[in-house]
């Protein structure tokens, strides 16, 4: 076996499509015949780096047995946004597996993100198990919600401007700058390709938004100005309705647009999936169980790669006058990249400086918190809390050390990952 890692070239078309028929099978899906939607997918790599591993040996040795694609990106975190790397179509043939492909890929993205001035890696994962070797940890979650529209009464007044039912395709021009103006924390960049495939402008549905009609509406506000729209398709089974993709600026938009999509006639069922947690609707309903939630999963797994820019460019939650503001971290990274000893010292404003002091010392300090590089990236973006991950013994420290990271690293929105990748 002669194994060989390659950075496909964007022009070699026949190299890109056989990289995607491998990736393809490692996902268990079909193989794309048609050759207008080969071209299609094909542009959804630009701006990607693309790896494919090689063996000669192999019967069919211009098949890759090993992919995966990667792209810089930005990502938001509370108060800012830090520049990332993304990494997706991990796969390696069932005829090469467990030798060790997937993890040589792997570390050569965290090198190359270190090298690139990406912070942090971010990836969504198939497997809980498979990223925690490398760093990872899940910091967002996602939520599938089903209502059913027979039970839905909304208490308080109906919003004040109007909802209009279009062709997705005529959302081009007003959809990525209402994403924008609603970016919040876990958020990622949404490229060309990710808005053609979900405004139906090719005929290619790659990011899960499933393989029927897209219908759109948009809300413009009281005095006609755009502040919110959805995609939503009609389930499989009839009078079902599936929410795809929803985008509000105000919390009025985000009122209208559930109003609207939960009272269409002749719907049985309307299912907001990948979707975010929906207290604040629910408070607003009459009956608050005309809503369930079905399904809560992981949804996007970070890595730190740069400890000092990341925190640097965060914003912590300032605690009481008594309360320290400088945090002791001692970081553990086996893969040796990002780790060491950290003082975190947070201003008034909650804006923050992070300082490596050097290794992370061989005796415990009882004024500093010990925890890994996968622990620091899960509480990143303030979803799961210090205080739960010191229950369960994986963030470690005095009392008074552990609570006052707890304290600063506390946001006050989940974060949310809208666009999957
Ligand atoms: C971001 C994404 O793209 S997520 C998608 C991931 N891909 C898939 O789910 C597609 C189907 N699966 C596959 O293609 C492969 O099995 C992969 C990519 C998961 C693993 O590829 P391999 O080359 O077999 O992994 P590799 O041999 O490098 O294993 C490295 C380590 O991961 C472990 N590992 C590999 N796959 C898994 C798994 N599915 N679950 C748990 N551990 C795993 C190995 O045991 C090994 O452990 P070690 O560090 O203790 O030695």
């Amino acid at each position: 076996m002669n194994l060989r890692t390659v950075e496909l070239d964007h022009t070699d078309h026949a190299a890109l499509d056989l990289w995607w028929g491998a990736a393809s099978r490692g996902f268990l899906s079909k193989p794309e015949t048609d050759v207008a939607v080969r071209t299609e997918r094909r542009q959804l790599l630009v701006g990607s780096s693309i790896l494919g591993v090689y063996d000669d040996t192999a019967a069919e040795p211009l098949v890759p047995v090993g992919t995966l694609g990667s792209f810089p990106t930005a990502l938001s975190i509370p108060g800012g946004t830090v520049r990332a790397l993304a990494i997706t179509e991990v796969t390696v043939s069932t005829s090469h597996e467990r030798r060790g492909i997937a993890r040589s890929l792997m570390e050569n993205r965290l090198h190359h993100a270190q090298a690139t001035g990406a912070a942090v890696v971010a990836l969504t994962a198939s497997e809980a198990t498979i990223y925690g070797r490398y760093g990872f940890a899940p910091a967002t979650w996602e939520f599938t919600h089903e209502v059913d529209p027979k039970r839905v009464a909304w208490r308080g007044a109906a919003p004040t401007g109007r909802v209009h039912t279009l062709d997705p395709r005529s959302l081009a021009t007003v959809a990525p700058g209402l994403f924008e103006r609603s970016r919040g924390t876990g958020d990622i960049d949404r490229g060309v390709a990710w808005w053609k495939q979900a405004l139906r402008e090719v005929t290619i549905r790659h990011f899960s938004h499933g393989e029927g009609d897209t219908l759109a509406i948009r809300y413009d506000d009281a005095d006609g100005e755009p502040q919110g729209y959805a995609l939503y398709r009609v389930g499989e089974e009839w009078g079902t309705i599936v929410v795809d993709d929803l985008v509000a600026t105000t919390p009025e938009a985000r009122y209208a647009l559930w109003r609207h999509l939960t009272g269409i006639s002749l719907t049985t069922k309307v299912t907001f999936h990948q979707a975010p947690t929906v207290e604040a609707i629910q408070w607003r309903l009459v009956d608050r169980r005309a809503v369930k939630t079905t399904a809560r999963a992981d949804s996007l797994w970070l890595r730190i790669v740069d400890v000092p820019t990341v925190l640097g460019a965060r914003r912590f939650t300032v605690p009481g006058a008594s309360d320290p503001r400088e945090h002791l971290l001692d970081v553990d990274d086996t893969l040796g990249l990002a780790g060491g000893r950290f003082e975190l010292r947070i201003d008034e404003h909650g804006a923050a400086v992070a300082e490596r002091l050097g290794d992370v010392p061989e005796s415990a300090d009882d004024d500093a918190v010990r925890l890994t590089i996968n622990e620091l990236s899960a509480v990143l973006l303030g979803g799961p809390r210090v205080s739960a991950l010191a229950e369960a013994g994986l963030i470690t420290g005095s009392w008074e050390a552990v609570r006052a990271l707890d304290l600063a690293f506390a946001t006050e929105q989940a974060p949310f990952l809208r666009t999957h990748f």
